[in-house]
């Protein structure tokens, strides 16, 4: 189990914080490159998993490390337990202690144990390829035009309910393996309370050929039983009979009783269990949207790519461990350079949502500042995700990771072969440019003398001038190579960032599986929304929200 004790009290902490002071002004990555002809065989990893189209590149040469902070930082790992937490997980232990429950979304993707899966004893865990088994029957019979809707017509669209992790992984994974879809058969995702989001789809929905996904954990979502009530709402008053309800709404949920009060019925309801973390849950029934999307085989391709990634972190030792090689290095930035954020940016179009995903993924795991055994922490745990695809970022915010004042560690992502090789392979080669020579620039700058050299004889004339163009340089970045993206792609890609996540939360102490500040919000809207009616209701808030709420009630038509 995770030792929970704040990080501050490991000997590796400590001697971390004496290397970020006594070395950080020999950590110069131009020095570090001129000195070591090695240094990208030395600091870069290749996974391949047993698929040959499924291997992946990580160089982190382009960080401020060397041996003497790297070694420091394994060592750090080891002293947090990390293999032994990671064991734990994978055991089936209740790692999650706040709410006493296992994390088990690597039991999601694991095949049978005599076909290679880990030995994982929990209820539930023997329930998974029954449930994989109806998402198979079920995706196909939609996709293949047999399941048919209340005027005997095919399906033709698919619209997910859902938010958070019943939302955002299906997001995710639709648009990144759009490539391998079937266009005939739409895709929405409805999420927000806004009404704008439910009615905008349904303007595009015909109620004989929709199909309904309500995807929601716990079944009690506010956003997503009211958008579910909503769209049934609007099934009916076209399909007149409750009894059509059962070909065109399906759920997937663990609360088998709210989803049969909501008149779904249980042989249209695909079930997961407690373990499976709503932000981790894109694996199991939440993914019905993804197989409908890209068909069963593709999605289990998706789960077995993960499942390889699984077993290298499982297995691999923590100096060649993609996912602990990310979490340290991440680390090193986090919290002894004093990086708040974390940038993703994907060189594929096809993966921009990623960073909208791992915003989830990442920021409710590790946003947390206790630790497992009660103490407030006294160093940073999870950074700010955010990023977007390249090279869109480049104009729009890569300005500030070039030349402003705040240190941006960044993750860079591409694809060898593209998907698309359009007008001869030309757009990817100019893409891929771009992925090398950002990464490039970013850590070897520009000096004055190479700013002079470019400006000619202005130089001596415009000293301003010459000081904006000067790149500082030395900002740290990974770059992640990997062969085309394939459904298996996308799932080693995917839990190579779970399990970094995994790994920060360890070293942290904190609970990387409950998410205790968003259950706030719900409690908070709740009660408001019962005083909104009338003005003399509104009771028990300052000022300024009770001003708010009266302004609103005075203005509403
Ligand atoms: O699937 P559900 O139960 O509707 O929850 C949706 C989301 O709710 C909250 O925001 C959190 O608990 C998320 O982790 C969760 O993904």
């Amino acid at each position: 189990m995770s030792t929970g004790k704040p990080a501050t009290q490991y000997k590796a902490w400590k001697k971390l914080q004496e290397l970020h002071s006594s070395k950080q002004s020999q950590l110069v990555l131009k020095e570090l490159f001129n000195s070591d002809s090695k240094r990208f065989s030395t600091y870069s990893k290749e996974f391949k998993a047993s698929s040959p189209d499924v291997s992946i590149l990580l160089d982190y040469s382009k960080n401020l490390i060397d041996e003497e902070v790297l070694s420091t930082l394994f060592n750090l790992a080891r002293e947090a337990s990390v293999e032994l937490f990671r064991d734990d997980m994978f055991a089936g232990k209740h790692i999650n202690t706040s709410e006493d429950r296992a994390v088990l979304h690597v039991a999601l993707r694991n095949p049978p144990a005599d076909q290679g899966g880990f030995k994982i004893n929990e209820a539930g865990v023997d329930e998974v390829h029954g449930v994989l088994q109806h998402i198979k029957e079920f995706s196909e019979s939609v996709r293949s035009g047999s399941w048919k809707g209340y005027t005997g017509k095919p399906i033709d669209t698919v619209v997910n309910i859902g938010i958070g992790g019943s939302d955002l992984g299906p997001v995710m994974v639709c648009e990144a393996l759009k490539h391998y879809s079937k266009r005939d058969l739409k895709s929405y995702f409805v999420s927000n309370i806004d009404g704008t989001d439910l009615a905008e789809v349904l303007k595009l929905c015909n109620t004989e050929t929709t199909l309904f996904i309500v995807a929601s954990k716990t079944f009690t979502t506010q956003e997503t039983i009211t958008n579910a009530e909503s769209a049934k709402a609007w099934f009916l008053e076209k399909a007149k009979d409750q009894a059509h309800v059962a070909k065109h709404f399906v759920a997937l949920s663990t609360n088998a009783k709210a989803v049969t009060a909501f008149g779904i019925s249980e042989s249209n309801m695909f079930a997961f269990w407690d373990w499976v973390g709503g932000r981790y849950s894109l694996w199991s029934a939440i993914g019905l949207s993804i197989a409908l999307s890209i068909g069963y085989d593709n999605f289990q391709e998706l789960l077995n790519g993960a499942h390889e990634l699984d077993k290298h972190f499982k297995t691999a030792p923590l100096e060649e461990n993609l996912p602990v090689i990310l979490a340290l290095v991440g680390i090193w930035y986090n919290d002894f350079y004093g990086a708040q954020t974390q940038a993703l940016l994907p060189y594929d179009q096809y993966l921009k949502k990623f960073a909208d995903y791992f915003q989830q993924g990442d920021m409710e795991s590790n946003g947390k500042s206790v630790t497992k055994d009660g103490s407030r922490v006294d160093y940073e745990t999870g950074p700010i995700i955010w990023g977007q695809s390249g090279t869109n970022g480049q104009h729009a915010f890569y300005q500030l990771i070039h030349q402003g004042t705040k240190l941006i560690p960044a993750d860079f992502l591409a694809p060898v072969e593209t998907l698309n090789p359009i007008s001869g392979g030309k757009h990817h080669e100019i893409l891929l440019s771009n992925f090398f020579a950002q990464p490039e620039a970013l850590a070897f700058g520009k000096t004055e003398q190479e700013v002079r050299e470019e400006l000619g004889p202005e130089a001596s004339k415009n000293a301003a001038l010459v000081k904006s163009k000067i790149f500082e340089g030395n900002k740290p970045t990974n770059s992640i190579l990997f062969q085309k993206l394939t459904p298996g792609t996308l799932g080693a890609l995917v839990a190579l960032y779970e399990h970094k996540i995994h790994v920060q939360g360890a070293i942290w102490g904190i609970n990387s599986y409950d998410q205790m500040g968003v259950e706030l919000g719900k409690v908070l809207a709740k009660n408001i929304l019962k005083q909104l009616g009338n003005e003399t209701d509104v009771k028990g808030h300052d000022s300024s929200t009770t001003g708010l709420i009266h302004y609103y009630q005075k203005n509403r038509k």
